[in-house]
C-alpha cells in the first residue's frame, strides 16, 4: 500500500487542483481599466503626472514634498492629445460588438472631480463622448433590420414579452393618437447632432429583429431615481432595487423607452438631462455629485421569417436574446478638508464617498477572495450603486473601468487614491459572459387560428365533399338490363363516396384527438394561469395591505411634520425673537465699544499731554535740584573750609583701619576685647550734652559684662521709618549697633557712631567719626 507521503496523491490532486484553476482562469477575465489624462488646466502651473509608455505612468510628488514617484500599469492610456474618437474605439467598441451578440458589459469612468468623466462618457457637440458614439454605431448596424415598434415589449420586470403584430400596430395607433410621445427637443438644443462616423459592426444575425430600449438613471444621496420617468412631474420619485426571475438586478417599475433613432436616443437623453437639472434645483443638488447609468438594452427576436402574404412569422422556440450595456458616470471623489465642504455639501460628500468606498471595499474583498481561495461575502448590499451592479461582478459581462486623471499638481493627492484603487481593480477578475436569452410568451393571435371542424360543420358542408354527386335514375323495372350502366356507375359512385367518409371520419377522429389534446394543454395553461392569478391576486393583497399600513403610517407621520411643523415654527418665533435681542445687544456692544474707543482715544490724548507736562516739570524740578547741589556744594566746600580750619572730623565712610589704635580691657570672668576705632584727630569729648539715637538693627544679645557704651541719655530703636527720630532737635549723636556671633563661641558688637548734622532742606544727616568693637572670646576657646 502506498503512503501519502509517497507524493502519488498528493501530485494527482495538486494537477487536479491546477487543472480546475486553470479552467477557472480560462472562464475568468480580468476588469480593464484604461487611464485617460485630460489636459493641463489653464490655472494649473505644475503638473504632477508623466507618460513613461502607452501603458505605464508615474505620479510625481511635489519636490518639496517627501514622497516618492509611483509609477502604474494600465490597459492603455491615452494622453491629454488623445481624441474622443480615439477613446471609444479602444474602450468601448468591444463592449458594443458584445452588445450585438446578446452579451452585456459595464462601462464606467472614476476620477477626483473636474477630471473629465463626463467629458469621456457624454462629451459635448463638437466632441461627442463614448455614449452618443455608443448610440450612433449601434443605429447604423441594426438599422435595416429593427422589428417594428412594440413588437418586443418591457413586462416591467426585467425581462420582455413579444406582442402579435395586430396588438403591436393597435399599441402605435393608440401611441399616436395620445400622443403620449416625450416633448422633442429642440435641434439646435441637442448636443449630439453631429455628423456621424457611420460606423457599422459586423456580424449581425440578418434574420434577426432588433430592438433598442433605454433606461436612464441616477443614484443620489444613495436613492435612485428614473430621469426618464415623467408622471411624477418635477418631482422624482425614489426606485427601489429588486431581482428578476433569472437573478438579475433591474431598478422596479423604471420607465424603459423602445428607441427606433439615434436622434430619438439623444432626445431622450436630453430629457433626462433636463430633468436632472430641474430635480438638483428643487433637491439643492449638483449634477456631478450623483452617479448616472445609461443603461442600453438591445433584444433580439430570433429567426422572424415571412409566410405568403409577407406577414412576419415568430419561430417556435420562445427566446429572445438580450444585451445590456451599461455606461456609468461616477461622481467625483473629492476630500471635504480641501473643499471646505459643510451642511447639505457635507452630506453629499459622505455619500459620495460611502458608494465609492462601497465599490472599492467590494472589489478588494473580490480579488481577495480570488487571491486567498476565501469566500468571504461581497458586501454589495451596502450600497445602491454596487447592488445594482453586483451581477457584473458575478459574470453578467465584460467590466472595464476609465480612470480620469487630472495632472495638476493640487490634484495629487486624490489622484494618489483614484491610481491604487484603479491598480486593485485590474486584477479582479470576473467570470467570462455568455450571450443571454431569456424565454417570452407565444403572442395570442400571431399565428392564424386553426379552424375547428366539427360534425355539424362538416354537415354544414356541402355533400359533394364526400365525392362526386349522386345522379338520380328513373328506374323501369320492366327492363333492368337497360340500367345496367347506370347502376354500375351508381356503384363506382357509392363505393368512391364511402371511401370518401371513411377517410374523413377518420380526419375527424383524429382532428378530434388533436382538439383534445389541445384542449388538455389550453387547460393546463388555464390552471398555471389561475394559480398565476391567483398568486398575483396575494400578492396584490399583500401590496394592498401593505399600503393601507403604509398609508396608515403616512397620515400618522403626517400629523407627527405637522405638530413638528407647528413646534417648528413656534421655534423660528422664538429664535427670531431671540436674534433681534442679540441684534439689539449687539448694537448697544457696538456703541459701547465706539464710546470707549472715543474714551481711550481721548485718554491717550490726555496721557500724552500729562506726560509732556510731567517731563518739563521734572526736567525743571531736576533742573532745580541741579542748582541747589550747587549751593549746596558750595557751602558744603565753605563748611569744610571752615571745618578743615578749625578741627572738624572727616565726613567719610568708615574710616581705614590705619586710622585706629586698639587697647586692651580689663579682664571679665569672660575674656573680653574692647576695640574702639577712632577718626582722628579727635577733638570732640563726650560732654554731658549728648543725646543718642541708639538704633538696634537686631535684638543684642546680653553680654552680660560691665563695658557697656558710654550713652547716658539715648533713645533705642530698632526700626528708622520715621523721619522725626533722626530730625529730632534734641538729639545729636547717632549710634548704629550691629552684633554677630563668630565661631568658637565668640561675639562681635560693632558700634558705629556719628554726628546728627540738620541739613537746610529741613532734613538731617549723619556724619560717622568712630566704630567701637566689643569682642567676647570664650575662655574655652582661648584654653584650646
Ligand atoms: N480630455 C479633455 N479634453 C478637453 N477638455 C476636457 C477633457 N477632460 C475634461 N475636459 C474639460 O474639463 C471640464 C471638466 O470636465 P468634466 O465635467 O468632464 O469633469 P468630471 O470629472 O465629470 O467632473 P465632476 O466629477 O464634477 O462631474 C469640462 O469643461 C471639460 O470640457
Amino acid at each position: 500500500m502506498k503512503r501519502a507521503s509517497d507524493g502519488n496523491t498528493p501530485v494527482a490532486s495538486k494537477t487536479s487542483r491546477t487543472q480546475s484553476r486553470e479552467n477557472i482562469s480560462l472562464n475568468q477575465e480580468t476588469v480593464r481599466v484604461f487611464c485617460r489624462i485630460r489636459p493641463l488646466k489653464e490655472d494649473s502651473t505644475s503638473c504632477c503626472v508623466k507618460l513613461l509608455s502607452e501603458t505605464t505612468l508615474s505620479l510625481t510628488a511635489d519636490t518639496k514634498s517627501q514622497r516618492k514617484d509611483c509609477n502604474y500599469v494600465f490597459k492603455q492610456i491615452f494622453s491629454s492629445f488623445a481624441n474622443q474618437r480615439e477613446v471609444f474605439d479602444n474602450v468601448a467598441l468591444p463592449l458594443l460588438e458584445d452588445l450585438v451578440n446578446g452579451k452585456s458589459g459595464l462601462l464606467f469612468t472614476y476620477g477626483v472631480t473636474g477630471s473629465g468623466k463626463t467629458f469621456t462618457l457624454t462629451g459635448d457637440q463638437s466632441n461627442p463622448g463614448i455614449m452618443p458614439r455608443c448610440i450612433d454605431t449601434l443605429f447604423n448596424t441594426i438599422g435595416d433590420y429593427q422589428a417594428r415598434k412594440f413588437l418586443i415589449k418591457s413586462d416591467k420586470m426585467n425581462g420582455f414579452e413579444v406582442q402579435s403584430e395586430q396588438e403591436a400596430s393597435e399599441e402605435r395607433s393608440r401611441e399616436i393618437k395620445s400622443l403620449k410621445r416625450y416633448k422633442t427637443v429642440k435641434k439646435n438644443n441637442n448636443p449630439f447632432c453631429y455628423e456621424n462616423d457611420r460606423i457599422k459592426l459586423q456580424g449581425v444575425t440578418e434574420t434577426n429583429r432588433f430592438a433598442v430600449f433605454i433606461t436612464y438613471i441616477e443614484i443620489y444621496n444613495n436613492i435612485v431615481y428614473d430621469l426618464l420617468d415623467e408622471s411624477t412631474g418635477e418631482v422624482l420619485q425614489s426606485k427601489a432595487i429588486r431581482k428578476d426571475f433569472h437573478n438579475n438586478m433591474y431598478v422596479n417599475g423604471v420607465v424603459e423607452v423602445e428607441v427606433k433613432s439615434a436622434a430619438e436616443t439623444f432626445e431622450l437623453f436630453c430629457l433626462g438631462q433636463k430633468r436632472k437639472h430641474m430635480a438638483h434645483t428643487t433637491l439643492n443638488a449638483e449634477s456631478s455629485r450623483s452617479h448616472s447609468v445609461f443603461n442600453i438594452r438591445l433584444v433580439q427576436l430570433q429567426q422572424i421569417v415571412q409566410n405568403n402574404q409577407g406577414q412576419q412569422m415568430i419561430p417556435d422556440q420562445n427566446l429572445l436574446k438580450v444585451g445590456q450595456l451599461s455606461l456609468v458616470d461616477l461622481a467625483g471623489t473629492e476630500r471635504s478638508k480641501r473643499t471646505q465642504n459643510i451642511g447639505m455639501r457635507l452630506k453629499e460628500t459622505g455619500n459620495i464617498n460611502n458608494s465609492l468606498m462601497s465599490l472599492r471595499a467590494c472589489l478588494e474583498i473580490l480579488r481577495e477572495n480570488q487571491l486567498t481561495g476565501s469566500n468571504k461575502l461581497v458586501p454589495y448590499r451596502d450600497s445602491r450603486l454596487t447592488f445594482l451592479f453586483k451581477n457584473y461582478f458575478e459574470g453578467e459581462g465584460q467590466v472595464r473601468m476609465v480612470v480620469c486623471v487630472n495632472p495638476s499638481v493640487e490634484d495629487y493627492e486624490e489622484n494618489l487614491q483614484v491610481l491604487r484603487f484603479a491598480e486593485i481593480t485590474q486584477e479582479v477578475k470576473v467570470p467570462r459572459s455568455e450571450a443571454r436569452y431569456t424565454p417570452y410568451k407565444t403572442p395570442k393571435s400571431t399565428k392564424p387560428k386553426p379552424q375547428i371542424q366539427t360534425r355539424s360543420t362538416i354537415k354544414a358542408k356541402k355533400s359533394a365533399s364526400f365525392g362526386p354527386e349522386i345522379p338520380s335514375i328513373k328506374f323501369n323495372y320492366d327492363n333492368v338490363k337497360q340500367h345496367e350502366n347506370e347502376l354500375n356507375n351508381l356503384i363506382k359512385i357509392l363505393k368512391a363516396r364511402k371511401q370518401k367518409r371513411e377517410t374523413c371520419e377518420k380526419n375527424v377522429t383524429k382532428m378530434e384527438e388533436n382538439f383534445r389534446r389541445r384542449l388538455v394543454t389550453v387547460n393546463q395553461v388555464f390552471v398555471f394561469d389561475k394559480s398565476e392569478t391567483q398568486n398575483i391576486r396575494a400578492t396584490f393583497k399583500k401590496q394592498k395591505n401593505m399600503n393601507l399600513n403604509l398609508e396608515h403610517k403616512i397620515t400618522d407621520l403626517e400629523t407627527i411634520n405637522n405638530e413638528l411643523l407647528s413646534k417648528n415654527k413656534d421655534l423660528k418665533e422664538v429664535v427670531q425673537a431671540l436674534q433681534n435681542t442679540i441684534e439689539k445687544k449687539n448694537l448697544k456692544i457696538n456703541q459701547n465699544l465706539l464710546a470707549c474707543e472715543v474714551r481711550k482715544e481721548k485718554l491717550a490724548l490726555q496721557n500724552a499731554r500729562l506726560l509732556k507736562e510731567h517731563e518739563e516739570k521734572l526736567r525743571k524740578q531736576h533742573a532745580q535740584h541741579e542748582a541747589e547741589l550747587e549751593f549746596k556744594n558750595v557751602k558744603l566746600k565753605k563748611v569744610k573750609d571752615l571745618v578743615d580750619d578749625s578741627y572738624v572730623p572727616v565726613i567719610t565712610s568708615i574710616p581705614t583701619a590705619q586710622h585706629y589704635h586698639d587697647y586692651e580691657p580689663h579682664q571679665t570672668p569672660n575674656t573680653y576685647r574692647r576695640n574702639v576705632h577712632r577718626t582722628l584727630p579727635h577733638r570732640r569729648s563726650r560732654s554731658a550734652g549728648e543725646a543718642w539715637l541708639e538704633h538696634n538693627t537686631v535684638k543684642p544679645v546680653a553680654l552680660g559684662t560691665v563695658f557697656q557704651p558710654a550713652m547716658k541719655k539715648r533713645k533705642s530703636v530698632t526700626k528708622l521709618d520715621k523721619l522725626k527720630d533722626v530730625t529730632n532737635s534734641k538729639q545729636n549723636k547717632y549710634c548704629l549697633i550691629a552684633q554677630e556671633v563668630q565661631n568658637g563661641g565668640k561675639i562681635e558688637t560693632n558700634l558705629y557712631k556719628g554726628d546728627i548734622l540738620p541739613t537746610c532742606g529741613g532734613g538731617a544727616q549723619v556724619i560717622f567719626n568712630e566704630v567701637e568693637q566689643l569682642k567676647q572670646v570664650s575662655p574655652v576657646e582661648n584654653d584650646k
